[in-house]
């Protein structure tokens, strides 16, 4: 089975610095990789190259085929994304954004899709047509999900999604990206919150000065990592 997404040796600069130094990753349909990396580390840098929003200077990337350098619209069709702060438009309700969305990107919907989508997500309905402006955070990534679910695009890039967010709402995050992924869903995952990744991906990658600098496969058994190692890479790389 092709990859969803397939980088190979990307290297990208961002004013005359390489940012991403060989850097090297494959998913298939359903994997969750969680994509760590201290502060400047890089991480936002490769979701922007990914996206076609940043060149590269060296490597491969390959989005359900397509190239972003040469292809940038058939990989944004193909990717749906959730940057750190959802972007809605706080004047429109839930429905509105979504069907604003979905018409910008030219996807259709079967009637009844919106509501299904908001219910699989658990944005209460009494939330649906009220404006997300006045919104919590985590209430606007479920609406950012629900939008994402209805794209049905192969890959889910997701940047910091639970910085801000409560325990529970962390929690029904990871739940919900969990069933994303059992759709056949890739999901790549930028976080700082080693547990939460822990918690949700199957693999996890440290993003040391531009590359991997390492990697955790989950194990068969619990606990999955060794969060004490995991730590330990973390702060020392
Ligand atoms: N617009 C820009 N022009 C030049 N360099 C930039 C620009 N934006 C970011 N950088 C540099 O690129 C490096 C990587 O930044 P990036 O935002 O990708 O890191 P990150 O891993 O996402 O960090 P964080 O966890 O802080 O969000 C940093 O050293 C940063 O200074």
């Amino acid at each position: 089975m092709a990859p969803v997404l397939a980088i190979d040796g990307l290297v990208v600069e961002r004013a005359g610095r390489r940012i991403v130094d060989g850097l090297s990753l494959s998913l298939e349909p359903g994997d969750v990789y969680a994509l760590l990396g201290g502060n400047g580390a890089g991480k936002s840098t490769t979701l922007f190259a990914l996206l076609g929003l940043l060149p590269r200077s060296g490597g491969r990337i390959a989005v359900a085929g397509h190239d972003p350098a040469t292809a940038p619209d058939a990989v944004r069709a193909a990717t749906a994304y959730l940057l750190e702060n959802v972007a809605l438009y706080p004047s429109f309700t839930a429905r509105e954004n979504i069907d604003y969305f979905l018409d910008l990107a030219g996807t259709p919907r079967a009637a009844g899709a919106v509501a299904d989508a908001l219910c699989a997500v658990k944005l209460a309905q009494s939330a649906w047509d009220r404006p997300v402006g006045g919104f919590s955070k985590g209430m606007r990534q479920k609406t950012g999900i629900a939008l994402a679910l209805l794209r049905q695009t192969p890959l889910l890039l997701l940047d910091e999604p639970t910085s801000g967010l409560d325990p529970a709402a962390t929690r029904d995050f990871h739940v919900l990206v969990a069933d994303v992924a059992a759709r056949g869903v890739a999901v790549l995952m930028v976080t700082h919150d080693l547990f939460g990744a822990a918690d949700v991906a199957g693999r996890i990658g440290l993003l040391a000065g531009g590359r991997l600098a390492r990697e955790w496969q989950a194990a068969a058994d619990s606990p999955r990592f060794d969060l004490n190692q995991l730590h330990n890479g973390f702060v020392s790389a």
